[in-house]
């Protein structure tokens, strides 16, 4: 037990895909993995363990924003010995080419969060993804006709921004999306010699103004979650 997840120690796989939502996460579990056990209820934050292609892999919630996130990526490396961790999320698009439902492969994360600041002063430290998984899924994906943008993104700080031209500054210099957990990942896993990737579907356009549903966001992601399961 940690002190958000009331899993024994043994109950976690030593590859988690990570979405935001718990709903995402029960739903990848009910729909890809088989012989499911839900490790964890505390504060709504679902865990489940079960298997793929014969692999044993957990999913857990993370929540919004990398204050919630690191939590559990913190107790999951720490306290139950994790190895790989594959952010699955959604983000909005900064780039006219990056479509509704696009999947991106974030290579890096730039940030609007204080945690590294915090660390590094006015020095710049760039959260970059683990080289192995990030070469496993660009693999996957071509080898499996997926198409996908890799590069930048940004990991933002705050969901309504009070400037709605604030994107422009990044898209400028060629960063992808927006979401707003994986600067804290790729930090906390080169800090802990782990392995983390994050991929990411396309749920709104910060250029176009297009969204998904909410029902959309949770359930028909399928390319980004076939891809985080093979790479794991
Ligand atoms: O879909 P998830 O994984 O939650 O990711 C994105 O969605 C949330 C905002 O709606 C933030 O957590 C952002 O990073
Ligand atoms: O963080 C996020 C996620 C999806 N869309 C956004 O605009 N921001």
């Amino acid at each position: 037990m940690s002190v958000h997840i009331e899993a024994e120690k043994g109950a976690i796989a030593d590859t988690v895909l990570l979405p935001g939502d718990p709903l995402r996460a029960q739903w990848i579990a009910d729909n890809f993995l088989e012989d499911v056990v839900c490790y964890n209820k505390v504060r709504g934050m679902l865990g489940f363990t079960g298997f793929y292609k014969g692999k044993r892999i957990s999913v857990q919630a993370s929540g919004m924003g990398v204050p919630s996130a690191l939590i559990y990526y913190h107790e999951l490396i720490n306290d139950y010995g994790v190895k790989n961790l594959i952010r699955v999320g959604t983000a909005g698009s900064y780039q006219k080419h990056v479509k509704l439902k696009d999947i991106v492969i974030a290579m890096s994360a730039s940030s609007t969060s204080a945690i590294n600041t915090s660390k590094f002063g006015s020095y710049t430290y760039a959260p970059t993804a683990s080289y192995n998984l990030f070469e496993k899924a660009v693999d996957y994906a071509k080898t499996n006709n997926i198409s996908f943008h890799a590069g930048n993104i940004l990991t933002a700080d705050v969901f309504y921004d009070d400037n709605p031209e604030f994107y422009k500054i990044w898209a400028e210099y060629g960063v992808l999306c927006v979401e707003m957990e994986t600067a804290g990942l790729y930090s906390i896993a080169a800090k802990n010699n782990v392995n983390a990737l994050t991929v990411l579907t396309i749920s709104d356009s910060l250029v176009s103004k297009e969204t998904t549903s909410a029902k959309e966001r949770e359930s028909t992601f399928n390319s980004m979650i076939d891809i985080a399961l093979n790479i794991g």
